[in-house]
């Protein structure tokens, strides 16, 4: 039963890590690996490439039950992402892309399209999911949940580097603004909005090496887990 496959949801606030965090726990235990932004960054990029109006519910949902979503394992370790077969990755990760995500995310319609899909990823051994509801809507019985959190001014500062090292120049200071923007609305929007579940364990990333976060997260879960076996 789906349920039995183990699942570890890491949710919280833009540049708190967790798509890094996600990626090399899943990697540790040989489980798979949900981007769930990116789906909501493909509805978004697909928004612009067809010339849908962000204010336009009814159009928005059609949309992303149109938008076909897939992931690529590439050399480098990041997926590539291609949204209606076109590799899109680039464009999914600009700061344009993830504010376009964080305003259509706020439409109930686009999210019930979104539930089934991420939820299919759920197969064995395991899954981490990466998210803003992977523990409060989407995998609610999930049996490890982590909240990841960031002080603001660091979080600005990881994205800086990070756009700059992809040659994307953007400032400190409007990063700053948009994350904190994009902070208020995931976290204030009536469905579904970015909180800790219940059950889930804080992680506060700030100030703190990726490996010694990756072996905090680790330490949550039982050793017979932690044998790595090969994602299927
Ligand atoms: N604990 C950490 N310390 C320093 N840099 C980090 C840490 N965690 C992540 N990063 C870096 O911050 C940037 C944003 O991380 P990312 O995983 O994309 O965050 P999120 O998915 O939460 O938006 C990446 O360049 C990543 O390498
Ligand atoms: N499970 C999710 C994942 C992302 N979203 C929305 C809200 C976020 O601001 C955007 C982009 O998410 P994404 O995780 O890709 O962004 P960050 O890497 O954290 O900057 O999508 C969501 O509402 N629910």
């Amino acid at each position: 039963m789906n349920s039995m496959i183990p699942v570890l949801t890491i949710d919280g606030p833009s540049g708190s890590g967790k798509g890094t965090i996600s990626r090399l726990v899943a990697a540790r235990l040989g489980w798979h690996f949900l981007d769930s932004g990116a789906l909501y960054r493909a509805v978004g990029v697909a928004a612009g490439w067809e010339d849908v109006d962000l204010a336009d519910p009814d159009a928005l949902q059609r949309l992303a039950e149109r938008t076909v979503v897939g992931f690529r394992d590439s050399p480098d370790g990041e997926p590539r992402v291609l949204v209606d077969g076109v590799d899109a990755t680039d464009e999914l990760r600009t700061e344009t892309a993830g504010a376009a995500a964080s305003a259509i995310a706020a439409n109930p319609g686009v999210r019930a399209v979104l539930v089934e899909r991420q939820r299919a990823f759920r197969r064995a051994p395991g899954l981490v999911a990466d998210g803003r509801d992977m523990g409060t809507v989407i995998f609610p019985d999930a049996p490890y949940k982590v909240f990841l959190t960031a002080g603001a001014e660091e979080r600005a500062r990881r994205r800086h580097k990070q756009l700059s090292e992809k040659g994307l120049e953007v400032t400190l200071d409007s990063l700053l603004r948009e994350i904190l923007a994009r902070d208020a609305r995931d976290a204030q929007r009536s469905v579904a909005p970015l909180k800790p579940a219940e059950d889930a364990v804080t992680v506060d990333s700030t100030g703190v090496p990726i490996d010694a976060v990756v072996e905090r997260v680790l330490s949550l879960l039982p050793d017979s887990l932690r044998q790595a076996s090969p994602a299927r």
